[in-house]
């Protein structure tokens, strides 16, 4: 599905992705890990074209995107939940989730397909973006994320900031949709047990490098956890 190798990335003149290669295989929710501040988020703005990346590849089912813009990469069926969510917050439910369609030329979509996963948005429909609580509007960045019927889902800390019983309850709608679809997941948390819980497969990165590749089911927790002590 997504296949990275060699990229590097920049924010001006400095090289914050070095050399990193990361694939996502068909239908599988890979995880990837790590402290503050050690590249996860620009490895995600590189797979969106978001920021600088003059040097490797990144192939989608195998076409290469490095040369694409941002709006192509999306139309190439990848979506994007950014850490923050990016909530319109004077803007309707409804109208957020109408956002998500803007990615497919504003082809009809029946968003009601979703309201099983996510009931508080079907709830909240006619409410503003900005008077949801955080965990609301993580399943409502998700679900205009999934409206559109990406192939690979790119979810930045989803469970930032959002009480435990809603973590669980985004956590179980992740799976399902992975089961029920089989789409692929590039998950960047820093909360591990829910990242080793719904993976299949986790890389650690430290220092804008990946420093450990496992599968979730024999994910050693400690060893993890040792990279993503500060150093
Ligand atoms: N817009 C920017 N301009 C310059 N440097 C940036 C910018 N955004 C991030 N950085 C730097 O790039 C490095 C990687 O940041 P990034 O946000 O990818 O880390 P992260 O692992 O996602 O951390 P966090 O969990 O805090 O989001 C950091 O040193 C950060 O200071």
């Amino acid at each position: 599905m997504l296949e990275i190798k060699g990229l590097t990335a920049y924010y001006g003149e400095s090289e914050i992705l070095h050399d990193i290669n990361l694939s996502v295989p068909d239908g599988k929710i890979i995880a990837l890990v790590g402290r503050n501040g050690v590249g996860k988020t620009t490895t995600l703005k590189s797979i969106m074209g978001l920021v600088k990346t003059p040097a490797g590849s990144i192939e989608l089912s195998g076409e290469e995107l490095l040369k694409k813009p941002p709006y192509e990469r999306a139309r190439c069926g990848i979506g994007y939940v950014p850490q923050g969510r990016d909530i319109f917050p004077q803007m309707t439910v409804a109208e957020n989730l109408r956002l998500g369609l803007e990615v497919c030329g504003g082809k009809k979509q029946d968003p009601s397909e979703l309201f099983h996963l996510f009931p508080i948005v079907e709830k909240f429909l006619p409410r503003k973006g900005g008077d949801l609580s955080g965990g609301q509007q993580q399943q409502l960045a998700i679900a205009r994320a999934l409206i559109a019927h990406p192939k690979l889902l790119l979810l930045d800390e989803p469970t930032e900031g959002i009480q435990p019983s809603v973590i669980q309850e985004i956590g179980a709608a992740i799976r399902t949709i992975n089961k029920e679809t089989g789409l692929s997941i590039l998950l960047v948390e820093q909360y591990l047990d829910f990242a080793l819980e719904l993976a299949d497969e986790c890389y650690v990165m430290d220092k804008g490098q990946i420093v450990l590749h496992v599968a979730a089911g024999e994910a050693k927790k400690e060893e993890i956890q040792q990279h993503m002590l500060a150093s």
